[in-house]
């Protein structure tokens, strides 16, 4: 069996942990000394020093660790624990927790608040810069997993569990009540695979997705592979005017590849394109996508190689 990390992930991961930042969270001057000596070579340190200014600040910092003092003024550092674990942000985020103090149910309160780890002063600097080494590694390759997993394995655009996680966070985060979705679908795929064979289809599907990301220019705009020769694109924040852009920009960017297709009347790869947006997103996204669904059929009986888009108010 091939071993996971292979000399190639672990100095990728090295070069990762060197670049982590870590947020100590820590009013004691002294004690912030010790923690910044000891991790100052390995990766940047950020310090707030109290829970108040730690949660204004921490998602300015994007920190890969948190390590938080038990003693702050106001707030202490269980109750900035259990508030970070509360955000889907800091869900995972490692967060070592320190203190000198020995009262019985203290280490069960630190597990409790979710923290990931815990040091006692007065500690082994080897120990904090191991322990810290030890959760960034473990996080990285969390995050990697992840993110693989959100990633279609031919094409390299998202894939359908990336669109589903997505759903929810996209409706709370829209600054206009506006998403446009639209449904893009290779024609004539089923005669291409046939006559050129299942390597060339794959082929045409990485230029087709390299092509309709390459449509996009804002940020927040993404495709997705739905499966087979179906992809989606959102378009948050887009009214149907814009969707009716992209969906143009579609269908010539596909067109323009100029990827030979004798089964075709077209006698070249082309896709069809159903889109929709939604002035009042309703909360089931199935119902934007059924819908784009719909114009996607009209779009292939009309007679391929083009778009219908609607818009419901
Ligand atoms: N090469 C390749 N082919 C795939 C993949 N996924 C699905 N297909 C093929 O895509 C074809 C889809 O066929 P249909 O659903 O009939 O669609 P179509 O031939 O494009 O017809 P229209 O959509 O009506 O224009 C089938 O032959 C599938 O085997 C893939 O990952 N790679």
């Amino acid at each position: 069996m091939d071993k996971i990390n292979t000399p190639d992930i672990e100095s990728k991961l090295k070069e990762e942990i060197d670049e982590s930042t870590v947020l100590v969270v820590e009013d004691n001057d002294v004690d912030f000394s010790v923690v910044d000596r000891a991790l100052t070579d390995y990766c940047k340190i950020e310090r707030c020093h109290s829970t108040e200014e730690a949660i204004k600040k921490v998602f300015n910092i994007e920190p890969h660790i948190i390590i938080i003092d038990y003693h702050l003024p106001n707030k202490n550092g269980i109750e900035l624990c259990t508030e970070l674990r509360d955000y889907n942000r800091f869900e995972s985020t490692p967060i070592l927790m320190v203190t000198g103090d020995e009262h019985a149910t203290l280490e069960l309160d630190f597990w409790n608040a979710g923290c990931s780890d815990f040091v006692k002063k007065p500690f082994n600097p080897t120990t904090l810069i191991k322990r810290v080494e030890h959760h960034l590694k473990y996080q990285k390759m969390l995050d990697r997993y992840r993110n693989e997993a959100m990633i279609d394995s031919l094409t390299k655009v998202f894939n359908r569990r990336y669109l589903e996680s997505v759903t929810k966070q996209l409706y709370a985060r829209l600054e206009s009540p506006q998403v446009s979705a639209l449904m893009v679908d290779v024609d004539w795929f089923k005669r291409y695979n046939d006559t050129y064979g299942h390597l060339a289809g794959d082929s045409v599907l990485v230029r087709v997705a390299d092509a309709l990301t390459k449509c996009l220019e804002r940020s927040t705009d993404f495709v997705t592979r739905l499966g087979g020769e179906e992809f989606a694109i959102v378009l948050p924040n887009t009214d149907d005017v814009g969707a009716n852009v992209i969906a143009n920009r579609v269908i010539k960017s596909v067109e323009s590849l100029n990827i030979a297709h004798n089964e075709s009347p077209f006698e070249k790869v082309t896709v069809s394109v159903g889109g929709v947006t939604h002035q009042h997103p309703p909360k089931d996204w199935q119902a934007l996508v059924d819908e784009a669904d719909s114009n996607l059929y009209l779009a292939k009986g009309n007679g391929r190689n083009q778009f219908v888009c609607s818009s419901s108010i």
